[in-house]
């Protein structure tokens, strides 16, 4: 590969990845703002924000995804509980508020 085709891959490349970036913020912010409504169906029904089983659930299945795609799943996992907190600390805050 020459020069110029490096410095033109690179550049494609980089460009992607900030359109993908773009499309897992907007997805992260659409994740967190499911938690207005979580939060009010589990006040009706008597449920904590919290819910261990639940989380569990989706870092085995993060897991799996993981391993599918070999990415290192501690990290993945990382990643996944970073935003199991996020729209933890927004039902929080949503309940703070009211
Ligand atoms: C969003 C919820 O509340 C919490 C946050 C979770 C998440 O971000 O996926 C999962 C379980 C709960 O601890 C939920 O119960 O579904």
């Amino acid at each position: 590969m020459d020069e110029s085709t490096a410095r033109e891959i690179l550049k494609r490349s980089r460009e992607e990845i900030d359109k993908i970036d773009r499309d897992i913020l907007d997805l992260i912010a659409a994740r967190i703002s499911l938690a207005g409504e979580i939060l009010e169906a589990k006040r009706v029904l008597g449920m904590d924000i919290l819910d261990p089983e639940r989380e569990r659930q989706i870092i085995e299945r993060t897991r799996k995804i993981a391993g599918e795609n070999g990415i290192n799943e501690d990290k993945l996992v990382q990643l996944m509980k970073i935003l199991m907190d996020l729209n933890k600390n927004e039902q929080k805050e949503l309940l703070r508020r009211n």
